[in-house]
C-alpha cells in the first residue's frame, strides 16, 4: 500500500544549507524513495524571490517522491501539520562575535518557533534544531513548545560525528563506511568531545578497537580531538563561508537514522539530558550516543568511561549549563 504524504517544513530555506539538504530530501535519500513528501520552504520576506527559484529547480528536478512543493514567509502556514521540523534558518556567526551575542540574536527565533509548533504542528512532529547555537536553540524551542515530548527535539551533531569519524578512516588507512562506534559528547561546540575509545574500525575483513587501528593514543588524545573540534572554523577560514555540503548530509543521515531507523548503529544526537545514566545535568540538550528504531532514541548505556573522558563530558556540560542560564536570564529580560 503506498504511504501517506509527509510533511516537511525546512526553514532558513533560501540559504546556504538548505540548498544542498532540500534536494537530498526532495530525492527521497532522507525518508525513502517510497515516501511521499509535501516539502514546506520557509524563510524570511526579503528571501522570497530566491525562495521562488528554489521552488522553479525543485520543479525541474522532476523527482517522483516529491508530491507538492510550498514557499512561504508566514511561519503559522509553514508550521501547520507538520511531521518533522528541520530549524536551520538563524543569524550565522559573524566576524567579533561571540557566542552568547550569537544566542541573543537567536533565543528569540526558537522561542517563536517552538510557541508556533506547540499549537498548529502535529504532536508527533520530530524537530531537529540546525541554527546555531544549536543545543540551546534546540533547548529554548523545547520549552516553548510543552505539549510536545521533550523526546521529539534535537539538535545536529552528526556532521561533528561524520568529521570524527572521517578522520579516523584516514589515520586508519579504510574508508569511512568501515569505522563505527565514533560518538560525540556534549555541545556542538568546541568544547565538544570526539570519542573514539568504544570505536570499532573493519580493517581486511576483522573488526578491532579503534585505538588499535590507529595506533596512536597520544593523537586521540590530542590533534584528533581539535582538529574535530575547530574543523567548523577551519572550513569557515577557507571557504569564506560555513560547512554547507557537508552539513546538509549530516541533517540527512540524521533525519534517516531517526525516522526510518539505525539499524543497531550508534549515532550521536543531541537530545534532552533527562533520566541520561552519564551524570550528565538534567535539563540540557546534550549529545550522546544512541540507536535509533522507528522515531525513538535510545541512548547507549553502560559505557566505560575514563577519568580523561569523564572530564570532557563535564566540561561540554558546564559550556551548556552556563547556555541553558544565559538563554532564560535573557527571554525573561526580553519579556519583562
Ligand atoms: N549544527 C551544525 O552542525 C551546523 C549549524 N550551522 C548553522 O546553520 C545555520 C544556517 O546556516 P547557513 O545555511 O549556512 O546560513 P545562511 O545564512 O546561508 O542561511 C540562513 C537562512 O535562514 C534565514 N532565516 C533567518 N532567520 C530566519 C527565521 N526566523 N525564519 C526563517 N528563516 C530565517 C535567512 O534569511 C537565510 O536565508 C547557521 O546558524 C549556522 O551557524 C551550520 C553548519 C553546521
Ligand atoms: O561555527 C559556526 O558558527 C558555523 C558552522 C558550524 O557550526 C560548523 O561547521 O560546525
Amino acid at each position: 500500500m503506498a504511504k501517506s504524504p509527509m510533511r516537511v517544513v525546512v526553514t532558513g530555506a533560501a540559504g546556504q544549507i538548505s540548498y544542498s539538504l532540500l534536494a537530498l530530501i526532495a530525492r527521497g535519500d532522507v525518508f525513502g524513495r517510497d515516501q511521499p513528501v509535501d516539502l514546506v520552504m520557509l524563510d524570511l520576506p526579503f528571501a522570497k524571490d530566491a525562495l521562488e527559484g528554489v521552488v522553479m529547480e525543485l520543479q525541474d528536478c522532476a523527482f517522483p517522491s516529491l508530491k507538492s512543493v510550498t514557499a512561504t514567509c508566514d511561519q503559522t502556514e509553514a508550521f501547520t501539520d507538520i511531521d518533522v521540523a528541520v530549524l536551520v534558518g538563524a543569524f550565522p556567526r559573524k566576524p567579533g562575535m561571540e557566542r552568547n551575542d550569537m544566542l541573543a540574536k537567536n533565543a528569540e527565533i526558537f522561542k517563536a518557533q517552538g510557541a508556533l509548533l506547540n499549537t498548529v504542528a502535529k504532536k508527533t512532529v520530530k524537530v531537529l534544531v540546525v541554527g546555531n547555537p544549536a543545543n540551546t536553540n534546540c533547548l529554548i524551542a523545547q520549552k516553548y513548545a510543552p505539549t510536545i515530548p521533550k523526546e521529539n527535539f534535537s539538535a545536529l551533531t552528526r556532521l561533528d560525528q561524520n568529521r570524527a569519524t572521517a578522520q579516523i578512516a584516514a589515520k586508519a588507512g579504510v574508508t569511512s563506511d568501515k569505522v563505527s562506534q565514533i560518538t560525540i559528547w556534549g555541545n556542538h561546540s568546541a568544547t565538544q568531545y570526539p570519542d573514539a575509545w568504544h570505536g570499532k574500525v573493519n580493517k581486511d575483513g576483522a573488526e578491532v578497537a579503534a585505538s588499535a587501528a590507529v595506533n596512536d593514543d597520544a593523537w586521540l588524545k590530542s590533534d584528533f580531538i581539535t582538529t574535530v573540534q575547530k574543523r567548523g572554523a577551519a572550513v569557515l577560514a577557507a571557504r569564506k563561508l560555513s560547512s554547507a555540503m557537508s552539513a546538509a548530509k549530516a541533517i540527512g543521515d540524521h533525519l534517516h537514522d531517526w525516522i526510518v531507523g539505525s539499524e543497531g548503529r550508534w549515532v550521536s544526537m543531541a537530545i534532552t539530558s533527562d533520566g541520561n545514566k552519564y551524570g550528565v545535568p538534567e535539563g540540557l540538550i546534550y549529545s550522546f550516543p544512541v540507536t535509533c528504531e522507528a522515531g525513538v532514541w535510545t541512548v547507549v548505556n553502560g559505557l566505560e568511561i575514563s577519568e580523561f573522558s569523564r572530564e570532557k563530558l563535564t566540561v561540554t556540560a558546564e559550556e551548556l549549563s552556563g547556555e541553558a542560564k544565559y538563554a532564560a536570564e535573557f527571554l525573561e529580560k526580553a519579556s519583562a
